[in-house]
C-alpha cells in the first residue's frame, strides 16, 4: 500500500515512513492511494473476537509491506492491555436506538489512547528498525497531549513537545500532561489557542532543515497511522449492533475533523453506516461551510467542551481532497483562497458529495448542559460535554429517522470536565483513583509566546534523540 499527499508534490511513501513523516513535506496530509475493501462476510467475521485481534486485522491491508503481521499482532495486544474495560470500547444503550460507544477506558480517559497506545508502539518498531530517534511535536486542545505523554513518557528514542493552549484546556487535562517527571516530556503551554499551536506544527514540518536536523515526528491526527487506528471502532461498534446486516450512523463530536474521517474511511472500506452526524460546539466552522458551502475560520470561543474549540479542521482536507475527485491544483487553489482570502468556497459537485454522507449541527452550550442533564435524568448515565454534543445531534437525526440506530462517540471520561458537569447535575463525576494522584502532584511546564521562531529554538534546545538519518 502507497500513500500520496493531498496537495500533489510529495513523495509517495508506505506506512511505515507515513508514520514518522507526520506532515507531507509540501504541506499535505497523506492518504492511501486507495481504500482497502472489506466484504461483508470479513466484517461479520469481527463479531465476538477481542477488539485487539480486530484492530490487527483492520490495520493490516494498509500496512502491508511494511509491519509483518505477527508484529501488529503484537502491537496491537500490548496496546489494548492496559484498558479498563474488557472490551475496550464497550457500547452502552441510553435511549430507544441511541447508544454510546465508551472511547475513554484508556489510561488517560479519552479517545485519543485507542490509537496514541499504538501508534508510540509501531513508531518505536520503526525507529528501532532505522536506528534512530525521533522529535515529536503535538499540538493539543487537551487529550491528544495527554494521550501521547502518557505514550512515550520515558522512552529513550523519542523526545515529546507538547504545545497546549495556556488557560484554555481543564484543569485535569493540564495536570495530565504537566505532572509527568520523565525527562524526555516537555509540556508548552502556548499564549494563543490550539489553532495557533497547530499553525505552528504545521510549519514546523515545512521547514526541511529542521524537519531533518531534529527527526521531526508528529502524533496528532495528521499522521495517517492515528486516523487508521480509529477506524477500528466503527467496525466494532457497528459489528456489536447487527453490521454488516444492519445499517446504523454514527455521531461524532468534531474539532479537527480526524475521528470523523475514520468513520468516514471505515465507510469506504465498507462498512454499512448510515449518516456521519459531525456535531460541533460554538466552535461551528464545519457547521457552516457543511450549511453554507463555504469554509471559512471565524475567531475560536472558548466552550466547555474545549477539545473541540478548533476552527481549522485539519483533517477536512483529506475529506475534500476526496470529493474534489483527488485533484490536488483544485485542493491547492481553495487552500490557497484560505490563505489570502480567509475562506474558500467548496465547488458545488463536492459540496454535493459531502453532504451524500455527512451531516453537520453546532450545538450551544445551554444545549449541552441540558443534554448532559437529560441523560442523567432519563438513563442515570453521565456524558461529557463533549460526547453530549454528539448525543444531542444524534437525537435529532432519530427524530427525524427513529427506526436507524445512532452510535454516539463517547470521547471523553466526565471526569475530566468537572465544572460542566457539576453545572448539569449538581455534582461532579469522581477521578479513577489510580489518577487521582495528578490533582496534588508538582507541575512542570514553559509558557511561550505564541511565536514560531521562539518554540523552534526551544525545541532545538531541549530536544534530547539526536537522529542519525533524515526524515521523510
Ligand atoms: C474529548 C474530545 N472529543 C472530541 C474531539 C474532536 O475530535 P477530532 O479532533 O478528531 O474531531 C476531541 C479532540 O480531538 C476530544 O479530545
Ligand atoms: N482535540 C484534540 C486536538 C488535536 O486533534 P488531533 O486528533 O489532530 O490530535 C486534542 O484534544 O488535543
Amino acid at each position: 500500500m502507497q500513500y500520496i499527499s493531498t496537495r500533489g508534490d510529495a513523495p509517495e511513501l508506505a506506512f511505515d515512513d507515513v508514520l514518522l513523516a507526520g506532515l507531507a513535506a509540501d504541506g499535505g496530509l497523506y492518504v492511501p492511494k486507495t481504500y482497502p475493501a472489506l466484504d461483508r462476510d470479513a466484517i461479520a467475521a469481527l463479531a465476538g473476537i477481542p477488539y485487539a485481534d480486530a484492530a490487527a486485522r483492520l490495520i493490516a491491508p494498509f500496512a502491508a509491506g511494511t509491519f509483518p503481521g505477527n508484529v501488529l499482532a503484537q502491537a496491537t495486544r500490548s496496546a489494548y492491555s492496559g484498558f479498563s474495560h474488557a472490551s475496550v470500547a464497550p457500547l452502552v444503550q441510553i435511549a430507544d436506538n441511541l447508544f454510546v460507544l465508551e472511547l475513554f477506558q484508556g489510561p488517560t480517559l479519552a479517545f485519543k489512547d485507542l490509537a496514541m497506545q499504538l501508534l508510540a508502539r509501531l513508531m518505536n518498531h520503526a525507529l528501532e528498525q532505522r536506528g534512530r530517534g525521533a522529535t515529536i511535536v503535538g499540538a493539543t486542545s487537551g487529550d491528544t497531549g495527554a494521550a501521547a505523554i502518557e505514550a512515550f513518557r520515558g522512552q529513550d528514542r523519542v523526545d515529546v513537545f507538547i504545545l497546549y493552549p495556556d488557560g484554555r484546556v481543564s484543569d485535569v487535562q493540564r495536570r495530565q500532561m504537566t505532572t509527568v517527571a520523565d525527562s524526555n516530556i516537555h509540556a508548552i503551554a502556548l499564549k494563543g489557542t490550539f489553532d495557533d499551536a497547530q499553525s505552528i506544527l504545521k510549519s514546523l514540518f515545512r521547514d526541511k532543515e529542521f524537519r531533518t536536523g531534529v527527526g521531526l515526528a508528529g502524533v496528532n491526527s495528521i499522521n495517517w497511522a492515528r486516523v487508521v487506528a480509529q477506524t477500528v471502532y466503527y467496525f466494532t461498534g457497528a459489528v456489536s449492533l447487527g453490521a454488516p446486516l444492519r445499517k446504523l450512523s454514527f455521531a461524532v463530536p468534531t474539532g479537527n475533523f480526524g475521528d470523523v474521517l475514520a468513520g468516514y474511511v471505515a465507510k469506504r472500506m465498507g462498512l454499512p453506516i448510515s449518516r456521519l452526524i459531525v456535531a460541533t460546539n460554538a466552535n461551528d466552522i464545519l457547521a457552516r461551510a457543511l450549511a453554507t458551502g463555504r469554509y471559512e475560520p471565524r475567531g475560536v470561543t472558548p466552550t466547555q467542551s474545549p477539545s473541540m474549540d478548533i476552527q481549522l479542521s485539519s483533517n477536512f482536507e483529506r475529506l475534500l481532497f476526496d470529493a474534489m475527485g483527488r485533484d490536488p491544483a483544485a485542493l491547492r487553489a481553495a487552500f490557497a483562497g484560505l490563505d489570502q482570502s480567509g475562506g474558500f468556497d467548496i465547488p458545488e459537485s463536492a459540496l454535493r458529495a459531502i453532504r451524500e454522507e455527512f451531516d453537520a449541527r453546532s450545538v450551544s452550550e445551554e444545549e449541552t448542559t441540558a443534554e448532559i442533564a437529560r441523560t442523567w435524568r432519563e438513563s442515570g448515565y453521565v456524558l461529557d460535554p463533549h460526547t453530549a454534543t454528539g448525543v444531542r445531534a444524534a437525537r435529532e437525526s432519530l427524530a427525524k429517522d427513529p427506526s436507524t440506530p445512532v452510535i454516539a462517540l463517547a470521547t471523553a471520561h466526565p471526569a475530566k470536565f468537572p465544572a460542566a458537569i457539576e453545572k448539569a447535575i449538581g455534582r461532579a463525576a469522581p477521578l479513577p483513583a489510580k489518577m487521582e494522584r495528578i490533582l496534588t502532584a508538582a507541575e512542570r511546564y514553559t509558557l511561550l509566546d505564541n511565536d514560531e521562531a521562539r518554540i523552534r529554538s526551544f525545541i532545538a534546545e531541549n530536544a534530547r534523540a539526536k537522529p542519525v538519518g533524515a526524515g521523510a
